[in-house]
């Protein structure tokens, strides 16, 4: 190390070794420089002693002339102020360059306080202003971008708030400043995206792979309409890999989906007639099939094809035949249900898919409700046409296990349905195709049965217990078709039911029995009370009352030799407009007793509300007492459950002695069975009472 003789070498060693420039000077309008420092030189291009009083050059004339008020300014008011002052400018090298300084310093003072020169340090800053302009100049292009740019830019906080969003997303958003933007929203999660859990799919994305691209979703704007957009974001960590923030862009890609839906859509319907086409069959029937296996369920494939349809093109032209496609599109639409389809495959070939079935019974209906919603008239062009349709029908999985034999089989079977003479289906299973057959034929028959009137009623006896006498009879119908055997109900009242004709069939029975029992007691004089079986379909029409008292009118029939047996099933519904129905045919006099007991699903609460004379015990209970204990305890549970509530209780289906003596010594009030008797034909039945020594006493 180099020794200094003295603190002065040192000082002045230090002073102009230094890079800028040390400085005193008069604080006079030259600035006039009383001392600078060797580093003079190198911040000005001029010597020491060319500045020092001015005697080459001034400083004022040094400082840049643009800057020199700010210079003199900015020196004074922190003079004032009684405080250092510090500046930035520029000044003029002696080269003929600007450069820029930096300078600091201090006021010094004379006894009187005023300030009479000023101390401190130039610099050289032109490098640091370089970097800060160049700086400036790129956030300058980059805001510009930011606030330019088409795209939204956006950054949020990892829990979904927005940190800082541009113009463009604001107005995307439906905003009109970023401001409005950032305030409105509490939760991105929540307020943005329409599909729920969108947002957390994002955050997903970003924490496994830091970034996401052309992420798409529909979102709200402010005023709740929607767009789709696209996004591509990334996480931004700081240095020790902790979330700052997430930041990225935003498109708004709305006129391509609406682009690409209408395309896709295009692509997947039929133009004439807006239904799916074949290109969409194929997804639908695996989506079903699919369901199918998960519910363990069935599907059904319809293959339909219009009649007439060729001829009706060929000869009136295809304009015509245009808009009969056009009606017969909607008419198979409206014939279905919401969750089925319907394909147009091309031409007039139609394919049906209907899903979720748990009867095939249901099959039946949709084909039977699907041609009749065909055959239906109609007018094109002031001409009136009436087209049929076949259908053939392939069932999942008994017809094949995939879509393309589903659809070959149901084809097949719709060339049956052309072969059996057309408006009609075919049912690929031949099992399935023997039940239908049967089952139409039965229907059609039954109409017939109706029309022909070939029903009758047999009469099966019911006993009191107590004084062993007959005390009533229940009405049973049978079927007797010309030269064939008798049809028991069990075979034609379910399907009755079904096709609604049980409506028609059950006001007949009423009326037959109502007509016998008053005849009986005219001829005989015997009062039998008659049993009638009212069916839930019947129940449910809402003038049954009104038609029963009709018939009591035209019969003459006391109403209280008239019970009707409602099925304890029927009682489920306990809407109120059933309970309505229940009392207003309990305010005509006539008895009502629940049929089948022991065997339905209803709350037994129901017998302290509704008005019921009588229960009568399933067959079931009585026939198995001899093998099944248990079945005692219930017969003897329903009897003592009668007798707490005053409802009388009979016992159906009554075989045998040891049937007899329980039902009796368990005080059971009633009985009906074939220990008694079994059902009998009105004349036999009339036989029966009259030489009967238990007869119903003559009144
Ligand atoms: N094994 C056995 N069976 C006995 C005995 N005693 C009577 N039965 C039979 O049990 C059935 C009693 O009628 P249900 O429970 O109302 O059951 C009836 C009823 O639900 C329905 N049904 C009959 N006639 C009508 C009607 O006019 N309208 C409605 N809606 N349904 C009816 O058809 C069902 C069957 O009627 P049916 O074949 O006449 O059968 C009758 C009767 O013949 C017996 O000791 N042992």
């Amino acid at each position: 190390m180099v020794a200094f003789k003295n603190d002065k070498h040192m000082h002045d060693a230090l002073i102009h070794n230094l890079e800028g420039m040390l400085y005193c000077c008069l604080y006079d309008q030259d600035w006039t420089m009383v001392f600078v420092s060797n580093g003079c030189k190198e911040l000005t291009g001029y010597a020491p002693e060319d500045l020092l009083h001015n005697q080459y050059i001034s400083y004022e004339a040094v400082t840049f002339a643009e800057d020199r008020v700010m210079v003199r300014d900015t020196i004074q008011n922190a003079l004032t102020e009684g405080n250092r002052y510090e500046v930035e400018y520029r000044i003029n090298h002696a080269d003929g360059s600007v450069i820029w300084v930096l300078e600091r310093g201090n006021p010094i003072y004379n006894n009187a306080g005023m300030v009479i020169a000023l101390e401190g340090y130039i610099q050289n800053i032109a490098k640091r202003k370089g970097i800060e302009q160049s700086l400036l100049a790129a956030e300058l292009k980059y805001r510009s971008i930011f606030e330019n740019t088409l795209e939204g830019i956006f950054q949020t906080t990892a829990d979904g708030h927005y940190l800082i969003v541009n113009q463009s997303l604001a107005h995307m958003y439906g905003y009109s400043s970023p401001d409005e933007l950032i305030h409105a929203f509490n939760s991105i999660q929540e307020q943005l995206y329409v599909k729920p859990g969108r947002r957390e799919e994002f955050v997903q994305l970003l924490k496994e792979n830091e970034s996401v691209e052309k992420f798409e979703s529909l979102v709200y704007r402010k005023d709740k309409s929607t767009i789709w957009i696209s996004e591509n974001a990334r996480v931004v960590n700081d240095e020790s890999g902790n979330i700052l923030y997430y930041e990225g862009t935003v498109e708004n890609i709305t006129a391509r989906k609406n682009y690409e839906e209408k395309l896709e859509y295009q692509a997947m319907h039929d133009s004439l007639t807006g239904l799916p086409n074949r290109n969409m069959l194929n997804d639908r029937l695996q989506l079903c099939i699919n369901f199918a296996n998960r519910y363990k369920n069935k599907m059904a494939v319809a293959f339909l094809d219009l009649d007439q349809f060729k001829l009706i093109n060929d000869s009136m032209g295809h304009e015509v035949g245009d808009q009969l496609l056009v009606i017969m599109a909607k008419r198979l639409s409206s014939a279905v249900r919401e969750i089925d389809t319907v394909v147009r495959l091309g031409g007039d070939e139609f394919v049906i898919v209907l899903t979720n079935i748990d009867d095939t019974n249901d099959i039946f209906m949709s084909m039977q409700r699907i041609l009749e919603a065909v055959a239906v008239p109609l007018t094109i062009n002031n001409m009136d046409y009436l087209v049929t349709c076949s259908i053939g029908v392939s069932i999942y999985p008994d017809d094949g296990l995939d879509a393309n034999l589903l659809l070959r089989n149901a084809d097949t079977a719709m060339y049956k349905a052309k072969k059996a003479g057309r408006n009609n289906f075919q049912i690929y299973t031949q099992a399935l195709n023997a039940a239908l057959t049967e089952r139409v034929t039965l229907e059609y028959n039954l109409r017939q049965a109706i029309e022909l009137e070939e029903f009758i009623l047999h009469y099966q006896p019911k006993v009191d217990f107590a004084t062993g006498k007959v005390c009533g009879a229940e009405a049973l119908i049978r079927w007797q078709p010309e030269g064939q055997d008798l049809i028991s109900p069990l075979k034609f009242i379910n399907i009755a039911e079904e096709t609604g004709l049980i409506e028609t069939i059950g006001e007949w029975v009423l009326a037959t029995a109502c007509y016998k029992a008053k005849a009986l007691q005219q001829k005989t004089g015997l009062h039998v009370p008659i049993a009638v079986n009212v069916s839930p379909r019947q129940f449910r029409q809402s003038n049954l009352a009104n038609t029963i008292k009709k018939i009591l009118a035209v019969t003459q029939l006391d109403p209280s030799y008239l019970e009707l047996e409602i099925t304890e099933n029927t009682l489920i519904d306990d809407s109120s407009k059933f309970i309505e129905t229940l009392h207003s045919l309990k305010k005509l006099g006539v008895k009502l007793a629940i049929d089948d007991f022991g065997t339905g699903y209803s709350s037994l609460a129901y017998l302290k509300d509704f008005p019921i004379d009588r229960l009568k015990i399933d067959k079931v209970f009585v026939s198995s007492i001899e093998e099944d204990p248990t079945n005692k305890a219930i017969l003897k549970a329903i009897v003592v459950l009668g007798q707490s509530l005053g409802i009388e209780v009979i016992a159906e289906g009554v075989e045998t002695q040891y049937q007899y003596d329980y039902l009796k010594s368990i005080g059971c009030d009633q009985l009906q069975g074939y220990y008694y008797s079994k059902p009998l034909p009105e004349q036999q039945f009339e036989q029966f009472l009259l030489t009967q020594p238990n007869s119903p006493t003559p009144q």
